[in-house]
């Protein structure tokens, strides 16, 4: 009787996995420009705010959801950036006031299965913007995240079951046979294909935290990454060795390596880290989380990924994200390089389990003693232990352009315009106290996703006022040049008159270029 049930249960997830699989495949075989296949949501059609509420339309059988413009925001962008970047602001404007127009990047997980998604997205149009030097990387069993119970159906599960199994059902979605044998070498993760509200913002949806392994009061701690509510105890490993800017990969780590950790990139221009773009806003769907299964792929704007270039991570590096949820960077971070540690710091409780599933939906738990969770207020982290990383990440808290001119009411944009005079010195906090958590020698990225020259150049400008041993340095031929093709850069204007001109870089969306906005530069703390 129970072996009956077993396998009763069992060819119902076989199935479910089918289901599953094949969806995902014709979704993202059947992306295109206009994405009418795929949720997407929908540009307010005028320069101005349309009236009335939230609007939904049926388009066959997506509903569409009608961003609306808020515009009190807009107003004000247009006095300030009107003002700040001129003749770029209309530009930038189009391309904010158009949301159909946005891109997302696809960023791999190096750490799962991809060889049949990589040729997918390539037949679709995509390509990667980053030189590669390795090949990806495909998991063995200690590359997997937490052990699955079979009927879930990992990579190897899926294979076995798609190949016995085809569902009647799986008829209605139009796959063929051939369809699911592909299918079989993919993640089985398409169960959240359907929910548009994560196409177009990586911050809209939120994992309930219960069903978090990471949560404190998880009863499997042996089974995530681990979980830190301070840093104290972090930093008994020795020193790692001193980066040197272009030179070979080092491989100090601390503890033995794992054999599921790829080597890292000698350059860091020649990275692990691969992002496919398409020339067109072509809207690939998110993957779900499913416990045990590492995601293949991450949305993203492509812009992201600049700041994290600028840090020039090299392997067995101590690296703080001081500003992580919901974990875009510390992804990217992970994908680019091996450090001996990451620390994400995240000081809000409710982004902090965020920040952890996305973490244990990407990473294996081989790397479970690299990188830890912690919560603490970023602004503490220069006073002790100071001095302990190679590179501290600030990717502040700020305006969000994007999302601030969508904002749910009049009501929550008038506010946020109201809270954002807080914002710089609360920027200026957090730079400082990594410049205070990076050892001498080691370099600090502040970054920002809004234009404003009061959240960028003048708190940098500020912070180096008041730091003698911060000293800036010049990204434009290291960032700007080798990626002008995909980004529109700036020198970023400046109220106050700083000694220092070209103060970072700023990615100005553009019409073909829509990446950003992105603020960032990279402070070196002197030896
Ligand atoms: C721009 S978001 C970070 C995005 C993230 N780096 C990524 O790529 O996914 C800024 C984050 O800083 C957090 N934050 C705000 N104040 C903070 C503080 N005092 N200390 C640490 N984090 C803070 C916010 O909750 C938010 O999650």
């Amino acid at each position: 009787m129970l072996k009956r049930l077993i396998s009763v249960q069992t060819l119902h997830s076989m199935r479910s996995v089918t289901l599953r699989t094949t969806y995902f495949i014709t979704q993202i075989r059947s992306c295109s420009s206009n994405s009418d296949t795929v949720p997407t949501q929908q540009q307010p059609a005028a320069h101005k705010t349309p009236k009335g509420l939230k609007e939904k339309k049926k388009k066959g059988n997506v509903v569409k959801t009608r961003r609306q413009l808020c515009q009190p925001v807009l107003d004000s962008f247009d006095e300030q950036y009107g003002r700040e970047l001129a003749n770029i602001w209309p530009s930038a404007r189009s391309v904010l006031l158009d949301p159909d127009s946005w891109q997302y990047g696809v960023m791999l997980n190096r750490f799962a299965a991809l060889s049949d998604i990589i040729n997918i997205l390539q037949s679709k149009g995509f390509s990667s913007f980053l030189p590669q030097t390795h090949a990806p990387f495909l998991p063995n069993k200690s590359s997997s995240a937490i052990p699955l119970p079979r009927q879930h159906g990992g990579v190897g599960d899926a294979a076995e079951s798609l190949s016995k199994v085809v569902s009647p059902d799986a008829h209605r979605t139009g796959p063929n046979p051939h369809t699911v044998l592909e299918a079989s070498t993919q993640r089985p993760l398409t169960d959240t294909l359907a929910n548009s509200s994560s196409l177009l913002s990586t911050t809209s949806s939120f994992p309930s935290s219960s069903s978090s392994p990471f949560s404190p009061s998880s009863s499997s701690p042996s089974s995530t990454i681990s979980y830190s509510p301070t840093t104290s105890s972090l930093f008994s490993s020795s020193p790692s060795s001193s980066p040197s800017i272009y030179s070979s990969a080092s491989s100090s780590l601390p503890s033995s390596p794992s054999s599921s950790m790829p080597n890292s990139s000698s350059s860091p221009s020649l990275s692990l880290l691969q992002c496919f773009l398409h020339p067109k806003p072509v809207h690939l769907p998110s993957q779900a989380h499913w416990p045990g299964v590492l995601k293949q792929y991450y949305l993203l704007n492509a812009a992201s990924l600049l700041p994290v270039l600028a840090l020039q991570l090299r392997d067995g590096e101590k690296v703080l994200d001081l500003c992580s949820a919901p974990g875009g960077k510390a992804l990217a971070i992970m994908q680019t390089a091996n450090p001996a540690l990451l620390c994400c710091n995240e000081s809000d409780p409710h982004r902090k389990e965020w920040l952890a599933q996305t973490l244990e939906s990407f990473l294996p738990q081989s790397l479970s003693n690299r990188v830890i969770l912690s919560n603490q207020d970023g602004r503490v982290f220069g006073l002790s232990p100071a001095g302990t990383y190679d590179k501290v990440l600030v990717d502040a808290p700020c305006s969000n352009d994007r999302s601030w001119l969508y904002s749910s009411s009049p009501q929550q944009g008038a506010q946020r315009l109201k809270d954002r005079a807080t914002l710089p010195s609360l920027q200026a906090q957090l730079l400082r106290s990594a410049l205070g958590a990076v050892r001498p020698g080691g370099a600090v990225v502040y970054s920002t996703c809004t234009l404003s020259t009061y959240e960028n150049a003048e708190v940098v400008g500020a912070v180096l006022d008041s730091c003698p041993e911060a000293e800036l340095e010049d990204l434009w031929e290291e960032l700007a040049t080798p990626f002008s093709a995909h980004f529109t850069f700036i020198h970023p204007p400046q109220h106050r008159h700083h000694q220092r001109r070209r103060c970072g870089l700023l990615v100005v969306p553009t019409p073909g270029r829509t990446w950003g906005p992105m603020y960032l530069c990279r402070i070196r703390r002197r030896g």
